[in-house]
């Protein structure tokens, strides 16, 4: 035996002895830390510390070492312990054994979103390049309906945080905390508070995957360089009881703030976000109605934001029912003449009917009489059915649309009449459903459909994700006939009729608007986005179908000319905007520079702002 290893030996016996005596094993630890314990020096912080996979700790840093290292913000509020972190891991990777569904979609849905999203994490450009790619094929992976699967299990699947978490545990700090995201200049967020998930409820913390997948829409259909896009959770606890009680919950588990309290957080965000980027543009998304309406008119005229449920889907919506006025052979004039039954009165329904509303009067003349009178085109069921004056407790945004009582008794309607009866007397020329409840259109309802006095009934059930949807288009084709104009929000194949014929599925989604309303904003220059900006997009996507698509029931662009549309919509936009003077330009080009751009010259414009994802030369400096 060498010297040596003779040595190695007695040391491992010593240390042994020391291991065995715990007298000493603690007199050791006072005086010689071993290296597990001893401070580890970083020369990193923020997102390159959480990027470091030999420093990373995840959602395992403590909140002072989160402070330390910049990284307040970057994580999911709800601190976990290591045995935490590898239980829901554990949890994750046992789940792939059990096929994730929701409902009639890719069984494999879910594992192709986290082959997608790794690639996300490791480059983005690929990423991207595959997305717009594969637009159709890959949307409803990172968009609708699948991120409704992925915010329900986002507890599992979180592995590298993706944008920022700013919690009620922040307040007075987010002025500060927003200097922790690495991007000088951003111009796209999309922010959530998780409240109402698609028509998934509050799903809290792990709603910041619809302000992914949006974002995501947000690059790869308006071309905003991904570098500038934040996707921003506002975590004020949840009323979700299951989460209130999961162990692996990453949020906040606390009750849902409410009222002042939860008003001076948004305000405090806002001041925040607008201190450090006062070009953004923010895009509220999935908060619940109770608070939609309210931020919306709270911050409209002071920041440049907009709501994509009230006024995204609002402009997709008198979109496609411009469309289906025109599938009937008809004038898009003649839309003040169609009877709409709206099955929903939250965020959604209720901006779809101001929008339609306010388009009929403008056909109408555009005065007072000729909005009043828009309005008896449309009834409004909810939860507790009709809507009349009657109604207790009525909503106040609701209110403009409760039918008079004895108007409707004379229709032989009645305060709370059910969606069926409601078919049955008002003989609709289109049902639209933002309800949230899968299978509202049951068969009866269709049933009652086939007596519409229209020539071709429409049907829009645009409740996300999939199993949500107020029916399906093959319940809707079967039904009410092979005549119908059908859209859903989510997508769905189209169905075959028979003897070659096609039952076209359109899929009316916000998708088609919000990336254009952004885009058109950011290079118009505008501080605010107006009525009449929203409005254009809208007239934009309507006038974007030919005749001949229109009548063959496709009401809607096919999502892989997405990148086209959203090209149109945004020059619609600037045009608007320098319109009503709120133009003040984008970079190089001021206000009256657009102003002396033709159609074809802006569509370059926009064109030309538009980021492709291509790999850039890069060079080394050392400065
Ligand atoms: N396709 C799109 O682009 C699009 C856009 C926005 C929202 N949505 C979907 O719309 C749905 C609703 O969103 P929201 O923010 O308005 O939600 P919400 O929860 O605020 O509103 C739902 C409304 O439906 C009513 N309702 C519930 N049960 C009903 C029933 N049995 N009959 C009739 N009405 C009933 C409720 O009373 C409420 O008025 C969600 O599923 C969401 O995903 C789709
Ligand atoms: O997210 C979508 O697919 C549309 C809409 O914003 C919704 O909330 O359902
Ligand atoms: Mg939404």
């Amino acid at each position: 035996m060498s010297n040596q290893i003779r040595a190695s030996s007695s040391l491992i016996r010593r240390l042994k002895q020391q291991m065995s005596n715990p007298a000493v094993l603690i007199q050791t630890r006072s005086f010689t830390p071993s290296e597990g314990q001893r401070p580890v020096i970083v020369h990193k912080r923020s997102l390159d510390i959480l990027h470091d996979p030999w420093f990373n700790k995840g959602t395992a840093f403590s909140m002072t070492e989160r402070d330390r290292l910049d990284l307040r913000g970057l994580l999911p509020p709800n601190v976990m312990s290591t045995d935490q972190q590898i239980e829901r891991f554990m949890v994750d990777l046992k789940r792939l054994e059990v096929q994730a569904r929701d409902g009639p979609t890719d069984p494999n849905a879910l594992a192709k979103w986290r082959i997608l999203n790794r690639l996300h994490d490791r480059n983005e450009t690929m990423y991207y390049k595959v997305l717009i790619a594969n637009i159709e094929e890959y949307a409803p992976i990172v968009y609708t309906p699948t991120v409704g699967l992925v915010c329900q299990n986002y507890s599992g699947l979180f592995r590298r945080p993706r944008g920022m978490y700013f919690s009620a545990e922040d307040r007075g700090e987010m002025k500060s905390m927003v200097y922790n995201w690495p991007a000088e200049q951003v111009d796209m967020i999309v922010v959530t508070d998780g409240s109402r998930i698609l028509g998934l409820g509050d799903l809290g913390v792990q709603g910041i995957g619809i302000a992914v997948g949006k974002l995501d829409l947000y690059v790869a259909a308006a071309g905003i360089n991904p570098q500038r896009v934040l996707p921003i959770m506002i975590d004020v606890g949840t009323t979700n009881e299951k989460l209130l009680k999961d162990p692996l919950y990453l949020g906040l588990q606390e009750h849902r703030l409410d009222g002042d309290e939860y008003v001076s957080v948004i305000d405090e965000f806002m001041e925040a976000i607008f201190t450090r980027w006062p070009n953004v543009i923010v895009q509220f998304e999935d908060f619940q109605s109770k608070w939609a309406f309210k931020l919306l008119q709270r911050y409209r005229y002071k920041y440049r934001m907009f709501n994509d449920d009230v006024q995204g889907t609002a402009g997709v919506a008198v979109a496609g029912l411009l469309g289906a006025v025109r599938a009937q052979g008809r004038s898009m004039i003649d839309f003040p003449k169609q009877k709409i039954v709206v099955a929903g009165a939250g965020s959604a329904g209720l901006g779809v009917l101001n929008a339609a509303r306010k388009t009929m009067a403008r056909m109408l003349g555009n005065n007072e009489s000729a909005f009043d009178s828009a309005r008896s085109q449309f009834w409004v069921v909810d939860a507790k059915g009709l809507i009349t004056e009657d109604r207790e407790n009525i909503d106040p945004d609701a209110k403009p649309f409760a039918r008079k009582v004895n108007e409707i008794s004379r229709q032989g309607l009645w305060e709370g009449a059910s969606l069926v009866e409601v078919v049955q007397q008002v003989k609709p020329d289109v049902l639209l459903g933002l309800s949230a409840v899968g299978g509202l259109f049951s068969k009866e309802v269709l049933e009652a459909m086939r007596g519409s006095t229209s020539t071709r009934p429409a049907i829009f059930a645009m409740s996300n994700p999939t199993n949500n949807a107020e029916c399906t288009p093959e319940e809707a084709f079967s039904i009410v006939g092979d005549n119908i104009i059908f859209a859903s929000g989510s997508p769905f194949k189209d169905v075959d009729l028979g003897n070659g014929h096609i039952g076209h599925c359109n899929q009316g989604n916000n998708m088609y608007l919000f990336p254009g309303v952004g885009l058109g904003t950011l290079l118009s220059g505008s501080r605010i986005i107006s009525d009449g900006m929203l409005q254009a997009a809208a007239e934009c996507l309507a006038e974007y179908m030919t005749e001949e698509e229109v009548v063959k029931g496709k009401i809607y662009p096919s999502i892989s000319s997405i990148r086209n549309i959203t090209k149109e919509v945004a020059a619609a936009v600037v045009k608007e905007a320098l319109e009503e003077d709120l133009a003040e330009g984008y970079r190089g080009v001021d206000a009256r520079e657009l102003q002396r751009f033709n159609q074809e010259e802006l569509l370059e414009f926009v064109e030309l702002n538009m980021w492709h994802p291509e790999y850039p030369t890069l060079v080394y400096r050392n400065e």
